[in-house]
């Protein structure tokens, strides 16, 4: 038994539970879709709450693309969505480091461990930026790279922060580079720390598996800025205006979605076992994180 209540086929349940919130900040990857497969129901779902002046914010933690880029994914399957709607980690960690962290320049520069989601959010924020998606970092490391890591003459010196995301271009030499700047003092920042990604209905490693051999290596964690982040739900509060008690937090994974939802202080959230979370997890009265409610898949919203 589970102290969330479940509400698959629970059609006044729903009713009911929806009518709680004027805004749904929805979580993507697992929930919406899995990878380039969106799950049955999802384009209908957000038709019926936006048919029921629901607001909806998408509240991604995968940096791999920018806001732009989640606009076109929707746009190809077929969703309505605006580009405003949608808050990522790689912009959460933008807003980070312009507004919040605001070193002074040219000391601000950020060495990327990631996609171009990252680098397009950061140039969004004119924060500026190396390593990422440079093509003359995908391949092996030499001794001349470790000689000049060791001497600094391979280092910019304007970097101040490392920021690691979820990088599927990962390899030992963007590593070394990352380490480097770490050990000469930069600022440890993620997009995320998720262990894993859902894709292709099953898990491969995420951007905390990503980022894990320099936590390894350096001895410290990084500073978050995605789910389950509470700077995120604060910039997302103050960008949408929230309403936190007439806000849901729907989701897949128990560590990141409806941590962030429980933490932010939000009316309710919502789990979809689509993703990562499996239904055993919030079974029994010992689990600390458990949702309000939970759905099969998130078409079940429909009734
Ligand atoms: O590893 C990652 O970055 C995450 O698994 C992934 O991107 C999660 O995305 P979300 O479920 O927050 O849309
Ligand atoms: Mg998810």
């Amino acid at each position: 038994m589970s102290r969330a209540k479940y509400l698959t086929g629970d059609k006044e349940g729903i009713e009911e539970f929806l009518a709680r919130f004027d805004t749904f900040l929805f979580d993507c990857d697992g929930v919406l879709w899995s990878g380039d497969h969106m799950f049955p129901g999802t384009k209908e779902t957000l038709e019926m709450l936006r048919a029921k002046d629901k607001r909806l914010v998408f509240v991604t933690n995968n940096s791999t693309k920018s806001r732009a880029d989640y606009k076109k994914k929707f746009d190809k399957m077929g969703i309505p969505s605006d580009v405003e709607e949608v808050f990522g980690s790689a912009y959460s960690a933008a807003i980070y480091v312009s507004r919040i962290l605001k070193l002074p320049s040219p000391k601000n520069k950020v060495y990327v461990l990631g996609e171009a989601g990252i680098e397009t959010e950061l140039d969004s924020e004119n924060v500026p930026h190396i390593g990422g998606t440079d093509p003359s970092l995908r391949r092996d490391i030499t001794q001349a790279d470790f000689d000049g890591l060791a001497d600094g003459s391979l280092l910019d010196p304007d970097v101040g922060v490392v920021l690691s995301g979820l990088d599927f271009h990962v390899n030992y030499l963007k590593l070394a580079h990352a380490f480097t700047y770490l050990r000469k003092g930069a600022v440890f920042l993620a997009t995320n720390t998720d262990s894993t990604l859902p894709m292709s209905h099953t898990l491969f490693l995420g951007a905390g598996a990503i980022g894990s051999p320099l936590v390894t290596a350096y001895g410290k964690d990084p500073v978050a800025l995605g789910k389950p982040s509470q700077a995120m739900m604060d910039a997302i509060e103050g960008k949408f205006k929230l309403d936190r008690n007439r806000t849901c937090m729907v989701g897949d994974r128990l560590n990141t979605d409806i941590q962030f939802g429980i933490e932010g202080g939000l009316g309710g959230t919502l789990l979809v076992l689509t993703g990562v979370t499996q239904k055993e997890e919030i079974m029994g009265e010992d689990k600390v994180v458990v949702p309000s409610v939970y759905v099969d898949k998130l078409g079940d919203l429909l009734g």
